[in-house]
Protein backbone atom coordinates (compact mmCIF):
# COMPACT_ATOMS: atom_id res chain seq x y z
CA UNK A 1 0.00 0.00 0.00
CA UNK A 2 2.96 2.25 0.74
CA UNK A 3 4.38 1.74 -2.44
CA UNK A 4 1.50 2.44 -4.10
CA UNK A 5 0.66 5.93 -2.26
CA UNK A 6 4.45 6.53 -2.80
CA UNK A 7 3.44 5.82 -7.21
CA UNK A 8 0.22 7.87 -6.75
CA UNK A 9 1.84 11.15 -5.33
CA UNK A 10 5.02 10.60 -7.97
CA UNK A 11 2.82 10.77 -11.17
CA UNK A 12 0.67 13.40 -9.39
CA UNK A 13 3.22 16.24 -7.99
CA UNK A 14 2.98 19.21 -10.52
CA UNK A 15 6.43 20.11 -8.48
CA UNK A 16 8.28 17.34 -10.80
CA UNK A 17 7.17 19.42 -14.18
CA UNK A 18 10.20 20.82 -15.94
CA UNK A 19 8.90 23.71 -16.34
CA UNK A 20 8.24 24.25 -12.28
CA UNK A 21 11.87 23.34 -11.76
CA UNK A 22 13.41 25.84 -14.34
CA UNK A 23 10.81 28.72 -13.21
CA UNK A 24 11.88 27.90 -9.30
CA UNK A 25 15.93 27.19 -10.02
CA UNK A 26 16.00 30.61 -11.63
CA UNK A 27 14.01 32.55 -9.18
CA UNK A 28 16.25 31.19 -6.50
CA UNK A 29 19.54 32.30 -8.91
CA UNK A 30 17.79 35.50 -8.92
CA UNK A 31 17.26 36.29 -5.51
CA UNK A 32 20.54 34.86 -4.60
CA UNK A 33 22.01 36.73 -7.04
CA UNK A 34 20.77 39.98 -5.70
CA UNK A 35 21.61 39.15 -2.03
CA UNK A 36 25.36 38.71 -2.72
CA UNK A 37 25.42 41.57 -5.15
CA UNK A 38 24.20 44.07 -2.72
CA UNK A 39 26.52 42.49 0.04
CA UNK A 40 29.89 42.86 -2.02
CA UNK A 41 28.64 46.51 -3.50
CA UNK A 42 28.38 47.42 0.02
CA UNK A 43 31.68 45.13 1.68
CA UNK A 44 33.99 47.69 3.07
CA UNK A 45 36.77 47.86 0.56
CA UNK A 46 40.24 46.78 1.58
CA UNK A 47 41.45 49.62 3.25
CA UNK A 48 44.08 52.06 1.81
CA UNK A 49 45.81 54.44 3.98
CA UNK A 50 46.35 58.24 3.39
CA UNK A 51 49.37 59.88 5.13
CA UNK A 52 50.28 63.35 6.40
CA UNK A 53 53.51 64.79 8.00
CA UNK A 54 54.41 66.99 10.79
CA UNK A 55 57.32 68.64 12.33
CA UNK A 56 56.72 70.02 15.72
CA UNK A 57 60.00 72.23 16.16
CA UNK A 58 60.08 73.24 19.59
CA UNK A 59 62.49 74.62 21.32
CA UNK A 60 64.20 72.29 22.99
CA UNK A 61 64.03 69.60 19.95
CA UNK A 62 62.18 69.30 16.53
CA UNK A 63 60.02 65.69 16.78
CA UNK A 64 58.43 64.36 13.00
CA UNK A 65 55.10 62.69 13.46
CA UNK A 66 53.56 60.38 10.76
CA UNK A 67 49.90 60.30 10.24
CA UNK A 68 47.78 58.02 8.50
CA UNK A 69 43.58 57.86 7.81
CA UNK A 70 41.98 55.17 5.42
CA UNK A 71 41.34 56.57 2.16
CA UNK A 72 38.10 57.03 1.30
CA UNK A 73 37.43 58.89 4.73
CA UNK A 74 39.34 61.66 4.26
CA UNK A 75 36.27 64.45 4.46
CA UNK A 76 34.50 62.48 6.86
CA UNK A 77 34.37 60.80 10.37
CA UNK A 78 37.74 58.57 9.56
CA UNK A 79 39.86 58.38 12.75
CA UNK A 80 43.58 59.91 11.81
CA UNK A 81 46.12 58.04 13.84
CA UNK A 82 49.79 58.26 14.89
CA UNK A 83 51.84 55.91 13.40
CA UNK A 84 55.34 56.65 13.75
CA UNK A 85 57.33 59.45 15.44
CA UNK A 86 61.26 60.38 15.27
CA UNK A 87 62.92 62.89 17.91
CA UNK A 88 65.35 64.74 15.62
CA UNK A 89 68.83 64.43 17.15
CA UNK A 90 70.56 67.91 18.94
CA UNK A 91 68.77 70.89 20.07
CA UNK A 92 65.57 72.99 18.41
CA UNK A 93 65.98 74.39 15.26
CA UNK A 94 66.12 77.78 17.10
CA UNK A 95 69.44 77.17 18.69
CA UNK A 96 71.12 76.91 15.11
CA UNK A 97 70.70 80.63 14.93
CA UNK A 98 74.62 81.41 14.05
CA UNK A 99 74.79 78.30 12.00
CA UNK A 100 71.69 78.39 9.95
CA UNK A 101 72.19 75.14 7.38
CA UNK A 102 73.02 72.43 10.21
CA UNK A 103 69.10 73.66 10.98
CA UNK A 104 68.26 71.98 8.12
CA UNK A 105 70.64 69.15 7.96
CA UNK A 106 69.32 67.66 11.55
CA UNK A 107 66.17 66.93 9.82
CA UNK A 108 67.22 65.10 7.45
CA UNK A 109 67.71 61.78 9.50
CA UNK A 110 63.86 61.54 10.09
CA UNK A 111 63.16 62.90 7.06
CA UNK A 112 65.01 59.42 5.54
CA UNK A 113 62.52 57.64 8.06
CA UNK A 114 59.98 59.47 6.85
CA UNK A 115 60.65 57.89 2.82
CA UNK A 116 60.84 54.28 4.79
CA UNK A 117 57.19 54.41 6.51
CA UNK A 118 55.19 56.00 3.99
CA UNK A 119 54.67 53.64 0.50
CA UNK A 120 56.58 55.33 -2.42
CA UNK A 121 53.31 55.70 -4.54
CA UNK A 122 51.46 58.15 -1.73
CA UNK A 123 54.66 60.15 -1.57
CA UNK A 124 53.43 62.63 -3.86
CA UNK A 125 50.17 63.06 -2.40
CA UNK A 126 51.36 63.50 1.55
CA UNK A 127 50.89 66.89 2.93
CA UNK A 128 54.42 67.92 4.75
CA UNK A 129 54.18 70.75 7.36
CA UNK A 130 56.34 72.57 9.82
CA UNK A 131 55.25 74.27 12.60
CA UNK A 132 57.82 76.13 14.95
CA UNK A 133 56.83 77.58 18.49
CA UNK A 134 57.97 79.35 21.08
CA UNK A 135 62.00 79.08 20.95
CA UNK A 136 61.60 80.70 17.13
CA UNK A 137 58.74 83.08 18.46
CA UNK A 138 61.79 84.24 20.33
CA UNK A 139 64.48 84.33 18.07
CA UNK A 140 62.63 85.99 15.47
CA UNK A 141 61.88 89.16 18.41
CA UNK A 142 65.49 89.18 19.49
CA UNK A 143 66.88 88.59 15.43
CA UNK A 144 64.67 88.46 12.75
CA UNK A 145 66.90 87.70 9.78
CA UNK A 146 68.44 84.74 11.73
CA UNK A 147 65.14 83.66 12.13
CA UNK A 148 64.45 84.41 8.58
CA UNK A 149 67.73 82.08 7.18
CA UNK A 150 67.13 79.21 9.76
CA UNK A 151 63.39 79.27 7.91
CA UNK A 152 65.06 79.14 4.60
CA UNK A 153 67.15 76.51 5.60
CA UNK A 154 64.62 74.36 6.64
CA UNK A 155 62.63 75.03 3.59
CA UNK A 156 64.93 74.35 1.57
CA UNK A 157 66.80 70.92 3.19
CA UNK A 158 62.82 69.84 3.31
CA UNK A 159 62.16 70.86 -1.06
CA UNK A 160 64.51 67.93 -1.51
CA UNK A 161 62.51 65.38 -0.12
CA UNK A 162 59.58 63.82 -1.95
CA UNK A 163 56.27 64.56 -0.10
CA UNK A 164 54.05 68.02 -1.14
CA UNK A 165 55.90 70.43 1.20
CA UNK A 166 53.16 72.69 2.40
CA UNK A 167 55.66 75.16 4.22
CA UNK A 168 57.04 75.82 7.16
CA UNK A 169 55.49 79.15 9.89
CA UNK A 170 55.97 80.59 13.06
CA UNK A 171 52.36 79.08 14.75
CA UNK A 172 50.67 81.95 17.05
CA UNK A 173 50.29 81.31 20.79
CA UNK A 174 46.48 80.96 20.10
CA UNK A 175 46.87 78.49 17.41
CA UNK A 176 49.70 76.31 19.36
CA UNK A 177 47.07 75.91 22.48
CA UNK A 178 43.89 75.61 20.68
CA UNK A 179 45.18 72.83 18.24
CA UNK A 180 46.40 71.02 21.62
CA UNK A 181 42.42 71.27 22.70
CA UNK A 182 41.44 70.32 19.26
CA UNK A 183 43.95 66.98 19.31
CA UNK A 184 43.40 65.76 22.67
CA UNK A 185 39.52 66.14 22.57
CA UNK A 186 39.73 64.47 18.38
CA UNK A 187 41.81 61.36 20.16
CA UNK A 188 39.17 61.18 23.14
CA UNK A 189 36.22 61.36 20.27
CA UNK A 190 34.46 63.83 22.08
CA UNK A 191 34.35 66.26 19.26
CA UNK A 192 32.21 63.81 16.76
CA UNK A 193 30.17 62.67 19.51
CA UNK A 194 29.65 66.33 21.07
CA UNK A 195 30.58 65.29 24.62
CA UNK A 196 31.60 67.76 27.34
CA UNK A 197 35.13 68.51 26.53
CA UNK A 198 38.71 68.02 27.86
CA UNK A 199 41.11 71.40 28.54
CA UNK A 200 44.66 70.59 27.29
CA UNK A 201 47.71 72.13 29.16
CA UNK A 202 51.11 72.06 27.37
CA UNK A 203 54.12 73.07 28.77
CA UNK A 204 56.97 73.41 26.67
CA UNK A 205 60.53 74.49 26.61
CA UNK A 206 60.21 78.21 26.34
CA UNK A 207 56.13 78.66 26.49
CA UNK A 208 53.18 77.42 28.09
CA UNK A 209 49.35 76.97 27.30
CA UNK A 210 46.46 76.08 28.85
CA UNK A 211 42.88 75.81 26.64
CA UNK A 212 39.44 75.21 28.08
CA UNK A 213 35.43 75.53 27.54
CA UNK A 214 34.31 77.42 30.77
CA UNK A 215 30.55 78.17 30.52
CA UNK A 216 31.07 81.75 31.46
CA UNK A 217 33.27 82.76 28.67
CA UNK A 218 31.43 83.99 25.13
CA UNK A 219 34.61 85.45 24.40
CA UNK A 220 33.27 88.95 25.26
CA UNK A 221 35.93 89.86 28.01
CA UNK A 222 39.12 89.58 26.49
CA UNK A 223 38.24 88.90 23.27
CA UNK A 224 42.09 87.75 22.24
CA UNK A 225 41.54 84.76 24.27
CA UNK A 226 39.04 83.71 22.61
CA UNK A 227 38.73 81.01 19.84
CA UNK A 228 35.49 79.63 18.24
CA UNK A 229 35.24 76.57 16.13
CA UNK A 230 32.12 74.65 14.32
CA UNK A 231 33.41 71.18 14.55
CA UNK A 232 30.70 68.74 13.65
CA UNK A 233 28.08 70.53 13.98
CA UNK A 234 28.67 71.91 17.53
CA UNK A 235 30.02 75.69 18.28
CA UNK A 236 32.73 75.64 20.50
CA UNK A 237 34.19 78.89 22.53
CA UNK A 238 37.36 77.82 23.63
CA UNK A 239 39.53 80.24 26.17
CA UNK A 240 43.22 79.98 25.60
CA UNK A 241 46.21 81.97 26.33
CA UNK A 242 49.70 81.30 25.52
CA UNK A 243 52.12 82.53 28.09
CA UNK A 244 55.86 83.16 26.06
CA UNK A 245 58.92 82.47 28.72
CA UNK A 246 56.69 80.43 31.02
CA UNK A 247 57.96 76.53 29.51
CA UNK A 248 60.39 75.23 32.17
CA UNK A 249 63.80 76.26 30.91
CA UNK A 250 62.59 80.05 30.45
CA UNK A 251 61.52 80.24 33.95
CA UNK A 252 64.69 78.49 35.07
CA UNK A 253 67.00 81.00 33.76
CA UNK A 254 64.33 83.58 35.44
CA UNK A 255 64.51 82.20 38.57
CA UNK A 256 68.72 81.84 38.23
CA UNK A 257 68.28 85.82 37.13
CA UNK A 258 66.38 86.94 39.89
CA UNK A 259 68.71 85.17 42.30
CA UNK A 260 71.15 86.93 40.32
CA UNK A 261 70.44 90.36 40.76
CA UNK A 262 72.51 91.53 42.67
CA UNK A 263 75.88 89.87 40.22
CA UNK A 264 76.87 87.95 43.14
CA UNK A 265 79.65 85.12 42.10
CA UNK A 266 77.62 82.39 43.64
CA UNK A 267 73.85 81.45 44.39
CA UNK A 268 72.82 79.20 46.72
CA UNK A 269 69.71 77.81 44.85
CA UNK A 270 66.58 76.00 46.98
CA UNK A 271 65.70 74.46 43.65
CA UNK A 272 68.72 72.37 43.54
CA UNK A 273 69.99 69.30 45.26
CA UNK A 274 72.01 69.83 48.01
CA UNK A 275 75.75 68.89 47.38
CA UNK A 276 74.71 70.18 43.52
CA UNK A 277 77.49 72.75 42.58
CA UNK A 278 78.32 73.71 39.32
CA UNK A 279 79.64 76.88 37.14
CA UNK A 280 78.07 78.45 34.95
CA UNK A 281 78.18 81.35 32.28
CA UNK A 282 76.39 84.62 33.23
CA UNK A 283 76.09 85.78 29.39
CA UNK A 284 74.73 82.11 28.29
CA UNK A 285 72.10 82.92 30.92
CA UNK A 286 71.11 86.06 30.09
CA UNK A 287 70.76 84.98 25.87
CA UNK A 288 67.63 85.05 25.77
CA UNK A 289 64.58 88.24 25.19
CA UNK A 290 62.94 86.51 28.73
CA UNK A 291 65.61 87.91 30.67
CA UNK A 292 67.90 90.32 29.07
CA UNK A 293 66.67 92.77 30.21
CA UNK A 294 67.42 92.20 34.00
CA UNK A 295 71.23 91.23 32.96
CA UNK A 296 73.40 92.81 35.70
CA UNK A 297 75.83 95.17 35.02
CA UNK A 298 79.53 94.13 35.36
CA UNK A 299 78.55 90.88 35.90
CA UNK A 300 81.03 88.55 36.31
CA UNK A 301 81.71 86.13 33.55
CA UNK A 302 80.96 82.53 35.38
CA UNK A 303 78.93 82.43 38.66
CA UNK A 304 78.87 79.09 41.09
CA UNK A 305 75.68 77.62 41.05
CA UNK A 306 75.36 75.50 44.33
CA UNK A 307 72.28 74.11 45.45
CA UNK A 308 70.20 73.46 49.04
CA UNK A 309 67.65 71.25 48.28
CA UNK A 310 64.41 73.50 49.90
CA UNK A 311 61.32 72.79 48.58
CA UNK A 312 59.48 75.51 50.45
CA UNK A 313 62.00 77.89 49.73
CA UNK A 314 61.80 77.00 46.16
CA UNK A 315 58.37 77.93 45.93
CA UNK A 316 59.06 81.48 47.37
CA UNK A 317 61.89 81.30 44.26
CA UNK A 318 59.43 80.15 41.52
CA UNK A 319 56.87 82.52 42.80
CA UNK A 320 58.66 85.87 42.32
CA UNK A 321 58.26 84.78 38.52
CA UNK A 322 54.72 85.84 38.73
CA UNK A 323 53.25 89.09 38.86
CA UNK A 324 49.84 89.37 40.57
CA UNK A 325 49.64 92.50 40.97
CA UNK A 326 46.96 93.45 38.81
CA UNK A 327 43.99 92.47 36.97
CA UNK A 328 41.73 94.53 35.03
CA UNK A 329 39.32 91.55 34.51
CA UNK A 330 36.69 89.81 36.42
CA UNK A 331 39.31 86.82 36.91
CA UNK A 332 42.97 86.86 36.10
CA UNK A 333 45.64 83.53 36.24
CA UNK A 334 49.24 86.19 36.79
CA UNK A 335 50.82 88.90 34.69
CA UNK A 336 47.16 90.86 34.37
CA UNK A 337 46.25 88.16 32.18
CA UNK A 338 42.11 87.23 32.11
CA UNK A 339 41.28 83.73 32.75
CA UNK A 340 37.39 82.23 33.39
CA UNK A 341 36.81 80.01 36.10
CA UNK A 342 38.43 76.57 35.50
CA UNK A 343 36.00 73.82 34.25
CA UNK A 344 35.40 70.16 33.59
CA UNK A 345 38.64 67.46 33.19
CA UNK A 346 42.21 69.09 32.04
CA UNK A 347 44.63 66.89 30.24
CA UNK A 348 48.41 67.99 30.92
CA UNK A 349 50.79 66.98 28.40
CA UNK A 350 54.92 67.26 27.13
CA UNK A 351 57.14 68.28 30.10
CA UNK A 352 54.27 68.40 32.60
CA UNK A 353 54.35 64.42 31.72
CA UNK A 354 57.79 64.43 31.78
CA UNK A 355 58.48 66.03 35.17
CA UNK A 356 55.68 64.54 36.59
CA UNK A 357 56.16 60.57 35.39
CA UNK A 358 59.50 61.04 36.57
CA UNK A 359 59.20 62.02 39.84
CA UNK A 360 56.88 59.29 40.27
CA UNK A 361 53.76 61.65 41.02
CA UNK A 362 51.81 61.95 37.60
CA UNK A 363 48.72 60.20 40.00
CA UNK A 364 46.78 63.41 40.65
CA UNK A 365 44.14 61.01 43.53
CA UNK A 366 47.16 61.62 45.45
CA UNK A 367 46.24 64.80 47.72
CA UNK A 368 47.74 67.59 46.73
CA UNK A 369 49.35 68.30 50.11
CA UNK A 370 50.91 64.80 49.90
CA UNK A 371 52.43 65.09 46.57
CA UNK A 372 53.82 68.54 48.29
CA UNK A 373 55.08 66.19 51.08
CA UNK A 374 56.85 63.69 48.44
CA UNK A 375 58.40 66.69 46.28
CA UNK A 376 60.11 68.18 49.41
CA UNK A 377 61.55 64.88 50.25
CA UNK A 378 62.87 64.93 46.52
CA UNK A 379 64.24 68.13 46.85
CA UNK A 380 66.38 67.50 50.17
CA UNK A 381 68.02 64.27 48.92
CA UNK A 382 71.44 64.54 48.11
CA UNK A 383 72.73 65.39 44.64
CA UNK A 384 75.48 62.26 44.62
CA UNK A 385 72.80 60.14 46.06
CA UNK A 386 70.28 61.11 42.98
CA UNK A 387 72.66 60.54 40.18
CA UNK A 388 73.51 57.01 42.08
CA UNK A 389 69.93 56.35 41.96
CA UNK A 390 69.18 57.84 38.01
CA UNK A 391 72.73 56.28 36.67
CA UNK A 392 70.98 56.60 32.69
CA UNK A 393 69.27 59.75 32.93
CA UNK A 394 70.79 63.17 31.19
CA UNK A 395 72.66 65.09 34.02
CA UNK A 396 71.28 68.34 32.62
CA UNK A 397 67.99 66.71 33.02
CA UNK A 398 68.64 65.20 36.14
CA UNK A 399 69.49 68.39 37.99
CA UNK A 400 66.32 70.18 36.74
CA UNK A 401 63.31 68.23 38.20
CA UNK A 402 63.42 69.42 41.71
CA UNK A 403 62.99 72.96 40.24
CA UNK A 404 60.35 72.12 37.21
CA UNK A 405 57.91 69.80 39.48
CA UNK A 406 57.63 73.10 42.28
CA UNK A 407 57.39 75.20 38.81
CA UNK A 408 54.46 73.16 37.86
CA UNK A 409 52.51 72.64 40.85
CA UNK A 410 52.72 76.30 41.50
CA UNK A 411 51.94 76.88 38.05
CA UNK A 412 48.97 74.81 38.92
CA UNK A 413 47.55 76.68 41.83
CA UNK A 414 49.30 79.94 42.12
CA UNK A 415 49.19 80.58 38.37
CA UNK A 416 46.24 79.14 36.96
CA UNK A 417 44.25 78.57 40.44
CA UNK A 418 44.06 75.11 40.81
CA UNK A 419 42.99 73.75 44.47
CA UNK A 420 43.12 70.99 46.60
CA UNK A 421 40.04 69.89 44.83
CA UNK A 422 40.24 70.51 41.36
CA UNK A 423 43.63 69.13 40.83
CA UNK A 424 42.81 65.27 40.60
CA UNK A 425 40.78 67.34 37.65
CA UNK A 426 44.13 66.85 35.90
CA UNK A 427 45.79 64.14 33.90
CA UNK A 428 49.18 64.08 33.05
CA UNK A 429 49.30 61.95 29.54
CA UNK A 430 51.47 61.41 26.94
CA UNK A 431 49.56 59.66 25.02
CA UNK A 432 45.86 59.03 23.51
CA UNK A 433 44.99 55.91 22.14
CA UNK A 434 48.63 55.41 20.63
CA UNK A 435 49.20 59.07 19.08
CA UNK A 436 50.95 61.69 21.18
CA UNK A 437 49.17 64.69 23.03
CA UNK A 438 49.95 68.29 21.50
CA UNK A 439 49.02 70.41 18.65
CA UNK A 440 50.49 68.70 15.65
CA UNK A 441 47.51 66.69 15.02
CA UNK A 442 45.36 69.26 15.30
CA UNK A 443 47.16 71.37 12.80
CA UNK A 444 47.14 69.04 10.49
CA UNK A 445 43.39 68.27 10.80
CA UNK A 446 42.69 71.68 10.27
CA UNK A 447 45.16 72.57 7.69
CA UNK A 448 43.90 69.36 5.53
CA UNK A 449 40.14 70.29 6.55
CA UNK A 450 39.74 67.01 8.05
CA UNK A 451 37.24 67.78 10.77
CA UNK A 452 33.77 68.95 9.35
CA UNK A 453 31.98 71.85 10.37
CA UNK A 454 28.10 70.06 10.50
CA UNK A 455 28.27 66.31 11.68
CA UNK A 456 28.22 64.43 8.30
CA UNK A 457 25.34 62.63 6.60
CA UNK A 458 25.37 59.07 7.86
CA UNK A 459 23.38 56.42 6.40
CA UNK A 460 20.38 55.32 7.84
CA UNK A 461 21.42 52.10 8.59
CA UNK A 462 24.31 50.35 9.76
CA UNK A 463 25.76 47.46 6.95
CA UNK A 464 24.87 44.81 9.01
CA UNK A 465 21.33 46.38 9.26
CA UNK A 466 21.01 46.96 5.41
CA UNK A 467 22.44 43.61 4.71
CA UNK A 468 19.72 41.96 7.12
CA UNK A 469 17.18 43.92 5.33
CA UNK A 470 18.07 42.72 1.91
CA UNK A 471 18.14 39.50 2.84
CA UNK A 472 14.79 39.31 5.00
CA UNK A 473 12.88 41.53 1.52
CA UNK A 474 14.88 38.81 -0.68
CA UNK A 475 13.70 35.63 1.35
CA UNK A 476 9.87 37.64 1.54
CA UNK A 477 10.56 37.61 -2.45
CA UNK A 478 11.20 34.14 -2.69
CA UNK A 479 8.03 33.47 -0.59
CA UNK A 480 5.78 35.72 -2.13
CA UNK A 481 6.88 33.78 -5.54
CA UNK A 482 6.36 30.16 -4.15
CA UNK A 483 2.92 30.96 -3.02
CA UNK A 484 1.85 32.96 -6.44
CA UNK A 485 2.82 29.26 -7.67
CA UNK A 486 0.20 27.73 -5.61
CA UNK A 487 -2.05 27.01 -8.65
CA UNK A 488 0.33 24.29 -9.20
CA UNK A 489 0.77 22.94 -6.18
CA UNK A 490 -0.54 19.46 -5.69
CA UNK A 491 -3.97 19.53 -4.67
CA UNK A 492 -3.31 17.25 -1.73
CA UNK A 493 -6.75 17.50 0.27
CA UNK A 494 -8.89 16.39 -2.63
CA UNK A 495 -7.02 13.44 -3.17
CA UNK A 496 -7.96 10.43 -1.26
CA UNK A 497 -5.16 9.71 0.58
CA UNK A 498 -5.16 7.06 3.25
CA UNK A 499 -6.19 3.98 2.12
N1 LIG B 1 62.38 63.11 28.85
C1 LIG B 1 62.38 64.44 28.89
C2 LIG B 1 62.27 65.18 27.71
C3 LIG B 1 62.26 66.56 27.80
N2 LIG B 1 62.37 67.16 29.00
C4 LIG B 1 62.33 68.62 29.12
O1 LIG B 1 61.06 69.06 28.70
C5 LIG B 1 61.20 70.36 28.15
C6 LIG B 1 60.75 70.39 26.73
O2 LIG B 1 59.45 70.05 26.61
P1 LIG B 1 58.86 70.04 25.13
O3 LIG B 1 57.41 69.94 25.29
O4 LIG B 1 59.56 69.07 24.28
O5 LIG B 1 59.24 71.55 24.69
P2 LIG B 1 59.41 72.18 23.25
O6 LIG B 1 58.30 71.73 22.39
O7 LIG B 1 60.77 71.92 22.74
O8 LIG B 1 59.31 73.73 23.59
P3 LIG B 1 58.17 74.82 23.20
O9 LIG B 1 56.88 74.08 23.13
O10 LIG B 1 58.21 75.81 24.29
O11 LIG B 1 58.60 75.39 21.89
C7 LIG B 1 62.64 70.71 28.14
O12 LIG B 1 62.89 71.52 29.25
C8 LIG B 1 63.33 69.38 28.27
O13 LIG B 1 64.55 69.53 28.95
C9 LIG B 1 62.44 66.42 30.15
O14 LIG B 1 62.50 66.99 31.23
N3 LIG B 1 62.46 65.06 30.09
CA1 LIG C 1 56.04 72.17 22.41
Amino acid sequence: IILQRGNLMKEKNPWHKPVTIIITVIGVIAIVALVTVAVLQNRPLPQKYKYGIVLDAGSSHTALYIYEWPAEKDNNTGRVEQTHSCKVKGPGISSYASAPLKAGESLRACMQEAEQRVPGKRYHETPLYLGATAGMRLLNMENSSASEKVFQAVEEALQKFPFSYQGARILSGQEEGAFGWVTVNYLDDRLEQGLETTGALDLGGASTQISFVSDNYDGSESPSNSVTFRLYGNDYNLYTHSFLCYGKDQVLRMALAHQTQTGPESILDPCFHPGYNATKNYSILYDSPCVSDRKPQRAPVNFTHVGNGNFKQCQNVVKSVFNFTHCNYTHCSFNGIFQPLLQGPFGAFSAYYFVMNFLNLSDTSIPLETVKEKLARYCATPWNQIIQQHPDIKLKYLAEYCFSGTYILTLLTEGYNFTSDSYPNIKFIKKIKGSDAGWTLGYMLNLTNMIPAEAPDSPPLPHAGYVSIVTIMALLLLILFVVSLRPLWPRCSKQPQII
